[in-house]
C-alpha cells in the first residue's frame, strides 16, 4: 500500500511496544524506512521483539528500559535517544487495563490505570513536545485510544476515564503547538485480540460479551495488524500533512453498533418487524383519538 521507504529518515518511539499492537506497529514502521525504539518495563521481553522487529521488518529497532508511570524514567530514557539524534515521531501506546465491577476498586487499583495511560501520554508527549520546541523541530504524536472515548465503558471505567483524557489532550495540544509544527492525532480501535488485552479483558467464557465479540463488529470480525499498520503508517508520513486533533476510529463500525444503540435488533424477522410496526401504529393510532387539534 505505501512505498516501502515512506518513512524514511524517521525516529520514531512506541511506548509498550515490546508486545501486542505496540509491536506490530513498530514493525510496520521499521519495514518503511523508520528507526523505531520500543520501550516498557522487561527487559526480556524487550529483547526479544526487537529481535523479531528487525527480522520481520529488515529495518531497525532498539529497546529502552522505562517505565511511563514515573517521569524520571521517560526523561532519562528520552535523553538517552535525543543522544543518537532527535526523535520525529511517539506513538503513546503503553496500556494498562483489567475488568472489575467500579464499586470494588481500590484507590490504587484505580492510580495503576490511570497514572499508566493518562499519565504516561502526557508525561511522554510532553518530553518529546519540549525538545521539538526548543530545536525548533516538528513533530508527530498519535496516542492509542479505543472507542470508549466516545461511548464510556462499564466495568473498565479508569480506563475509559484515562482515554478520554488523552482524547482531550490530543485536540488540546493539536491547537497549541500546530504553529509549531507538531500535528497531535489518536486512533481509537475496535477489538484487535492480543494476549496482553485478552487476558485481563476476556479472562473467561463468561466474560465474551459485547467489546471482545466479532459478531458484534457490523463488520463481521476483528481488526487485523495490517489494517492497523496502515492507518500508522499514513498518519505518521508527510503525506498526513493536514490532519491534526483528530481521534480515528479503526473498528469495524464497532462502536456505532454498541449495545447502548438498537444493534441487538438485527436478530428480528420479517415477520417480527412486521409486527413490531403494527404494534406502533396501534400505538400511534390510539394516542389519535384523543387528541384536540
Ligand atoms: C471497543 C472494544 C475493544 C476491545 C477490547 C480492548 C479494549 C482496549 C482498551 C485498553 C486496553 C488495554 O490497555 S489492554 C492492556 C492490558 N495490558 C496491561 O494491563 C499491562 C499492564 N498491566 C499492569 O501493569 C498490571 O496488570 C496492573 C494491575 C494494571 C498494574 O500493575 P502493578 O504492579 O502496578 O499493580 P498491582 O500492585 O498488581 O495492583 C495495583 C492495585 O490494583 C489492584 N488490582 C489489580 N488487579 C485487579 C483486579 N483484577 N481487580 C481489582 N483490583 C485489581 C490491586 O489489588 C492493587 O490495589 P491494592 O490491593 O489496593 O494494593
Ligand atoms: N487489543 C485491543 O483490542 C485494543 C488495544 N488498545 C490499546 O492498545 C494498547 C496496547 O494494548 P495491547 O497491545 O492489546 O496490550 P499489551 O498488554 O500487549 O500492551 C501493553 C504494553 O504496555 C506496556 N506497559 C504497561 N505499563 C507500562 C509502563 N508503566 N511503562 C512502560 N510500558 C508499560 C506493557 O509492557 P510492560 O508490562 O513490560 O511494561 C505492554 O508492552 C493499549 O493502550 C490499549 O489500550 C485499544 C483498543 C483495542
Amino acid at each position: 500500500m505505501f512505498d516501502a521507504a515512506v518513512l524514511q529518515g524517521k525516529r520514531i518511539l512506541v511506548t509498550g511496544g515490546g508486545t501486542g499492537l505496540g509491536k506490530e506497529m513498530a514493525v510496520g514502521f521499521a519495514a518503511h524506512g523508520a528507526h523505531v525504539y520500543i520501550c516498557g518495563r522487561r527487559k526480556e521481553v524487550l529483547d526479544l521483539a526487537v529481535a523479531e522487529i528487525r527480522e520481520r521488518s529488515r529495518g531497525q529497532a532498539d529497546a529502552l528500559i522505562a517505565n511511563v508511570r514515573d517521569p524520571d524514567s521517560i526523561e532519562a530514557m528520552m535523553s538517552a535517544i535525543w543522544a543518537d539524534g532527535p526523535l520525529t515521531g511517539l506513538v503513546n501506546n503503553a496500556g494498562a487495563n483489567f475488568l472489575a465491577p467500579t464499586e470494588s476498586l481500590s484507590p490504587r487499583g484505580y492510580e495503576a490505570i490511570r497514572s499508566t495511560v493518562m499519565d504516561g501520554s502526557f508525561y511522554a508527549s510532553v518530553a518529546c513536545g519540549k525538545r521539538w520546541i526548543a530545536a525548533g523541530l516538528p513533530g508527530v504524536i498519535i496516542s492509542n485510544l479505543v472507542t470508549w472515548v466516545w461511548t464510556g465503558s462499564a466495568y473498565v471505567v479508569p480506563a475509559a476515564m484515562a482515554k478520554a483524557a488523552v482524547h482531550a489532550m490530543t485536540m488540546s495540544l493539536a491547537v497549541e503547538w500546530g504553529p509549531k509544527g507538531i500535528r497531535v492525532n489518536a486512533i481509537a480501535p475496535g477489538p484487535f485480540p492480543t494476549e496482553g488485552a485478552w487476558d485481563k479483558l476476556n479472562p473467561l467464557a463468561e466474560t465474551g460479551v459485547g467489546a471482545t465479540q466479532a459478531d458484534e463488529v457490523p463488520l463481521r470480525r476483528f481488526g487485523k495488524m495490517d489494517e492497523l499498520r496502515n492507518l500508522l503508517i499514513f498518519l505518521m508520513s508527510d503525506g498526513c500533512s493536514y490532519i491534526t486533533g483528530d481521534t480515528i476510529s479503526i473498528d469495524g463500525g464497532h462502536h456505532l453498533a454498541a449495545p447502548s444503540t438498537f444493534a441487538g435488533l438485527a436478530k428480528l424477522s420479517p415477520a417480527d418487524w412486521q409486527r413490531a410496526r403494527e404494534a406502533i401504529q396501534a400505538s400511534v393510532r390510539k394516542e389519535k383519538e384523543t387528541r384536540s387539534i
